[in-house]
Order: structure tokens, then sequence, then C-alpha cells
């Protein structure tokens, strides 16, 4: 299986000795009119990937802050469907990485094949879905085998240690290693099994490893990061971009410094 363009795109990175930075925002959180612009914006201010956050009602991993975007989203009328069809229009103008991150129930009511059809027709690198096991991921892995899309597997600081190494057989793009117990948003403080966590997922994976849950400032940013290859901020950009904050955005990348 031939490496693809977003596991290439964070390993040149990385390479380079810096981290990766993945943005996370919610499609349609503002109206489908500001996806263009929030895109553009995470590009010109260096982000390696973007996510993009499809709404849905039941988002059972999610905190209040993705919760509510994702509520205002869908009372904007977005939809999986016409996001990838926005995204299409200006699609040449994306040079970063995007990674649709939507449950299963969107997907199976577009139908997988149309779907993973739509994603290479709008430019998408990756696909993230949080309630499809990896014991499931073949009614998708069969769809995305000669496409330029990887599927990236979740692990969490719960998984046993048999199980990572599964994933990170199975992992193509990055791993993305849960830091919390619970759901996505801001935290204070986390586990002081955080850094074994992710420098035993670096040992076994051969794909990078990003660390996202929680981590919302530059000081955690810079902590986290330096524990793995990179990390991924939603819930802080997610409310930064409601309350029109882009330079707290800005602020957050260019404090990088990893
Ligand atoms: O919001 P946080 O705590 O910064 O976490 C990233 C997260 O938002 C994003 O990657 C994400 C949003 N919803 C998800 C559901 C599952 C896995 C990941 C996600």
């Amino acid at each position: 299986m031939a490496i693809k363009t977003l596991q290439k795109v964070m390993e040149a990175k990385i390479a380079q000795g810096e981290k990766a930075f993945v943005a996370y925002i919610m499609a349609g959180d503002g109206g489908l009119d500001s996806l263009r612009e929030q895109i553009l914006f995470l590009q010109d201010s260096g982000v390696t990937a973007i996510e993009l956050g499809i709404p849905f009602t039941d988002p059972v991993a999610d905190g209040p802050v993705i919760q509510e975007a994702g509520l205002r989203a869908l009372e904007a009328g977005a939809n999986l469907r016409n996001i990838l069809k926005t995204i299409t229009k200006f699609k040449d103008e994306i040079h970063t990485p995007l990674v649709v991150m939507s449950y299963l129930n969107p997907i199976i009511a577009y139908g997988i094949q149309d779907f993973t059809k739509a994603c290479e027709q709008s430019g998408v690198s990756g696909l993230i879905i949080p309630d499809l096991p990896l014991e499931e991921s073949t009614i998708i892995t069969s769809e995305l085998q000669d496409t330029d899309i990887a599927l990236i597997q979740l692990v969490s600081l719960t998984s046993p240690q048999k199980r990572i190494i599964k994933i990170a057989k199975a992992a193509e793009g990055f791993i993305y290693a849960v830091t919390v117990n619970g759901t996505t948003g801001v935290r204070q403080e986390f586990t002081e099994q955080l850094e074994q966590y992710l420098a035993n997922l670096k040992k076994v994976s051969q794909v990078p490893v990003l660390a996202g849950f929680g981590i919302s400032n530059s000081q955690q940013v810079k902590e986290i990061g330096a524990m793995a290859d990179g990390v991924i901020v939603g819930s802080a950009i997610v409310q930064a971009f409601h309350d029109g904050n882009n330079k707290q955005i800005t602020e957050l990348l260019n404090k990088q410094s990893m």
C-alpha cells in the first residue's frame, strides 16, 4: 500500500524538527459561506492539516463547545453533502490536507461509495470516524484502498497494549492519541500517565502520533507537543472563530515554537 499524502505531509513537517498542528473546525458554524474563509485563514496561519467537523445531532464524543457549534451549523443548513460540495468549489485554493471528521451515521445515510467519491472530488486527504471501530472499518477501507484518503485510527488512554499494537499495524496518515477519558473540550489538567502513554504509542507506531482532546493554550500545545509528533486543537479554535477572535488562533500557532 502506497503511503498517502496526509502521512507524507506530516512526516515532512516532523523531519524538519517541527511538530504537526491540526486545527479542527465545525463546518457550517457561521454558515457554509464562512467555510472558505475559515479554511484559508488556517492555511495562511500555517497549520499542517485542517480537520473538518461534520455537524451531527448525536455527537457522543463531543463536549459543550463542539455540541453547540454543531447545533449552529445544523441550523444554518449544513450537512455532509453540501459541506463537501462547498469545498469542491474552492479546492484549487486549498494546499493544506483536509481531514473530514464525521460520525458513522451521516456517512451511511450518504452511502459509503458515494461519500468516498465525493471526498475524492473535493480533495479530502483523510477521515476520522470516531464511532467506527477498527474491527468494522473494512466497510470503508475497502472503498479507500485505491484512493489517497487515509482512515485515521483513534487510540485512548484505556486501550490495552494488544489493541494498540493492532491499531498501529493498521494505521495510516497518523494515529490520533486521545489524551483524556471523556469528551472534547478545554482541560486544565492532564493525567500523569500522558507522557508514558504517548511514548509507548510512538514506539509501536510506524506513522506519526498526534495528541488531541483538551488542548487549548500555547503552553499545553508546547508541553504535549513535545511528548508526541504534534497536536490537534478543536474546541479552542471553534470558540475563537465563533467569538470572531481570529487573533487568538494566530497566537496559538505563533507561539507554537516547538
Ligand atoms: O476540542 P478538543 O478538546 O480540542 O479536541 C479535538 C477535537 O475537537 C476534534 O479532533 C474532534 C471533534 N470531535 C471529535 C470527535 C471524536 C474525535 C475527535 C474529535
